[in-house]
């Protein structure tokens, strides 16, 4: 049923991930991994961090922490995680998005740990959410919102996987392309709907996605706009939609002074 929409690389990632998760869960069990999540430290709050921004007029960035990706090779390196968790929120980013996914990005859950530790931002494991088992080895990492990409997801997985998040008092991103995919977003609790510009079959980008998805996010909801926003005239056509929340990593992690270019989003 997904077939159609996802790129190759989307669906060698998936089936990755599939053989990943079992490897994992072979040495540490479910219920293990449950009792390790329960136990940690309490999360930062994900959705008031963008709510308070957005409250107090400010644009809410999301600022990501990413090594490699498919589409952008090698975007930084040398790659310090916690010297970029600094500068972001010197920035006054609000939230932090860390890509744990080795293989295609080139991240690590170290990353997610480093980059939480240096700061007091709530942070979003960016990686590919397809088994319970995942939900509690995010909090365990520190993860205080998991995302979900509902192209790659059931309505019955989504659900199931939002339960276990809510219930570790965790965030939800759920992510959409589609004007399908934003209809089944609005059956899930959460209030952050993730509008992603980034075309699944192509993965090209193109702002007019968020442009005509924005508009239809009931007001009670919280569009983020992701990917492909590379200057502050970006973040004001996604702004002038209503979606005073986004997204950005490639363009931010590709300039020097991370702090100025990460200001710059925030103030656009
Ligand atoms: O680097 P960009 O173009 O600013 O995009 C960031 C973010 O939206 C992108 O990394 C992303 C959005 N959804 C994803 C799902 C998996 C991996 C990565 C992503």
């Amino acid at each position: 049923m997904n077939a159609p929409v996802l790129s190759d690389t989307l669906l060698r990632i998936l089936a990755d991930k599939e053989a990943e998760v079992r490897t994992r869960s072979a040495a540490t069990p479910l219920d293990e991994m449950e009792r390790l999540a329960r136990d940690a430290d309490k999360p930062r709050d994900f959705t008031g961090a963008l709510c308070n921004a957005v409250a107090e007029g400010r644009i809410g960035l999301i600022a990501e922490v990413k090594r490699a990706s498919p589409s952008g090779g090698l975007i930084r390196d040398p790659f310090e995680p916690a010297t970029i968790a600094r500068e972001y929120e010197a920035a006054g980013a609000s939230c932090l998005s860390v890509l744990t996914d080795a293989p295609y990005f080139q991240g690590a859950p170290e990353h997610l740990a480093e980059a939480r530790k240096a700061c007091k931002l709530p942070v979003l494991r960016k990686d590919f959410m397809i088994d319970p088992w995942q939900v509690f080895e995010s909090r365990t990492m520190g993860a205080d919102c998991i995302l979900l990409i509902l192209a790659a997801l059931s309505d019955a997985q989504a659900n199931e996987l939002e339960d276990v998040a809510r219930s570790l008092d965790m965030s939800v991103l759920a992510e959409v392309h589609d004007e399908r995919e934003l209809e089944r977003a609005l059956g899930l609790n959460t209030r952050l709907i993730g509008i992603n510009n980034r075309n699944l079959r192509s993965l090209r980008t193109d702002l007019a996605t968020a442009e005509r998805l924005v508009p239809s996010v009931p007001a009670d909801r919280i569009p983020v706009a992701e990917s492909g926003l590379r200057n502050p005239e970006d973040v004001r056509r996604m702004a002038n939609v209503g979606a005073r929340c986004i997204l950005v990593g490639e363009h931010l992690l590709r300039q020097p002074d991370l702090t100025a270019a990460a200001r710059a989003m925030v103030e656009a």
